[in-house]
């Protein structure tokens, strides 16, 4: 038997077929879900001035206990331009500037107000500067706020905004041509003759990488037929071509002979991993691409372990593969193989349990499950209430 590349070796050497593509600029709620192309600096210092945490009285700490002559009013927006002397205090709001003068704030719940006198009616302040932000507390201009192949999510959309950014540099959207090859398929829902299945690998790949930046280009179902899947694959054009089905080593397995016919070089084929041990992967002209196997959980595996991180790699992702987290096995498992195994399972609270029959055919099994229980080769057998990694897939 060949010997089979283990699951990181050739996750490594996926992602080291072809560099990220190329950088754009464009608009922060455009930049949402993709990764920072370069490093996201600060163009401004956040707040840019003290500012005021509450809604209460801008007062010089040191004439505590009161009480105060209420010179102004400072909000958001609409500052006081006086400095507030000895006795003094402005009536101020959460967000607005400190008037010059004074250094803390009395929150208005622990006030009186007689008039243009103001006295205490509670604890007050206790320290120098409380309820003060700070300026500069958030951040600095210049500092460095957001790493290179970061993602870029909502919160970090929203940090990149208030540093004064409009637009955002990440890699232009990541065209993935795909197809599912075999002469049973045909659409859902098509009336079906002896033999025939629906195809359901398209259109699970294309819900696996919504969320991610790519254009999506169906070149739909190819039947068994080395010419036509030769044509095919010679006019792609993309940055990634994925194809499911007839990876493996039957005599209707055309998709390897079909793509070397059509130019590619395979980098590798044949995994340690199961399912999916008959993915391939390689390059066609400009294009990387990777051959999944058929069977509907095995492509979903392959894509979750390989597709979808190849398209954080190429979108600029510095960490684009899934981490799994540790949770406690429900059951037990018993020793692995020498191929890291994905099971599916189900979590319970925090206890994974695998399901019965692993069978890489059955989508029912499949979308029970709510994660993959990962066992690396040769693992031992473990007791119920152990450790496990898994991936989440809900
Ligand atoms: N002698 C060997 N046979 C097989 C090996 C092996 O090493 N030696 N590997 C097995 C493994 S593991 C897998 S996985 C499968 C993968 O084979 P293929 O990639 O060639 O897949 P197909 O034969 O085309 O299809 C397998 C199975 O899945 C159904 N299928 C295929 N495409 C779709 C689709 N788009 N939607 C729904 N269902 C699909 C297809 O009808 C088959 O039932 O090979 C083993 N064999
Ligand atoms: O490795 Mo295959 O993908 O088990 O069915």
């Amino acid at each position: 038997m060949a010997v089979l590349l283990p699951v990181a070796d050739a996750q490594q050497r996926l992602i080291a077929l072809a560099p990220s593509v190329d950088v754009e600029t464009v608009p922060l709620a455009q930049a949402h879900g993709r990764w920072a192309a370069t490093e996201i600096v600060a163009l401004r210092t956040q707040p840019d001035a003290d500012l005021s945490a509450m809604d209460g009285y801008a007062i010089r700490f040191d004439d505590m206990p009161g009480p105060w002559q209420v010179t102004g009013e400072s909000a958001a927006g609409h500052g006081f331009d006086q400095a507030v002397g000895a006795g003094q205090a402005v009536r101020i709001f959460t967000g607005a500037p400190l008037p010059a003068g004074s250094d803390t704030v009395m929150v208005q719940e622990e006030a009186r107000r007689d008039g243009a006198v103001l006295h205490l009616a509670g604890e007050g302040p206790r320290h120098h500067g409380r309820n003060v932000r700070r300026r500069g507390l958030d951040f600095a201009e210049g500092d460095m706020l957001i790493a290179a192949g970061a993602r870029l999510t909502p919160q970090r959309l929203a940090l990149a905004g208030v540093a004064g950014h409009a637009t955002l540099p990440v890699r232009r959207r990541v065209r993935v041509a795909y197809a599912a090859t075999g002469d049973e398929l045909v659409e859902p829902g098509t009336p079906l003759a002896p033999g025939q299945l629906p195809e359901t690998n398209r259109l699970m790949l294309a819900a696996q990488l919504a969320g991610l930046p790519v254009e999506l280009i169906d070149l739909g179902i190819l039947p068994d037929r080395a010419e036509i899947l030769e044509a095919a694959f010679r006019s792609v054009d993309a940055d990634l071509l994925v194809t499911t089905g007839g990876a493996s080593v039957g005599d209707h397995d055309l998709v390897r002979p079909a793509l070397e016919a059509a130019g590619a070089t395979i980098d590798f084929w044949r995994i340690a991993l199961r399912p999916g041990k008959p993915m391939m992967a390689g390059r066609l002209g400009k294009a990387v691409l990777l051959g999944l196997p058929g069977n509907p959980v095995s492509a979903f595996v392959t894509t979750q372990l390989f597709v979808r991180p190849l398209v954080a790699h190429l979108s600029g992702a510095a960490r684009p593969f899934p981490e799994p987290r540790i949770v406690t096995a429900g059951e037990a498992l018993s020793a692995n193989d020498h191929r890291t195994d994905y099971l599916r399972g189900t979590l319970v609270d925090g206890r994974a349990f695998a399901s019965t029959i692993q069978d890489s055919s059955m989508l029912r099994t499949l979308a029970r499950a709510d994660c993959l229980i990962l066992r690396d080769p040769h693992a031992p057998a473990v007791e119920r209430g152990a450790p496990v990694a898994i991936l989440d897939i809900a």
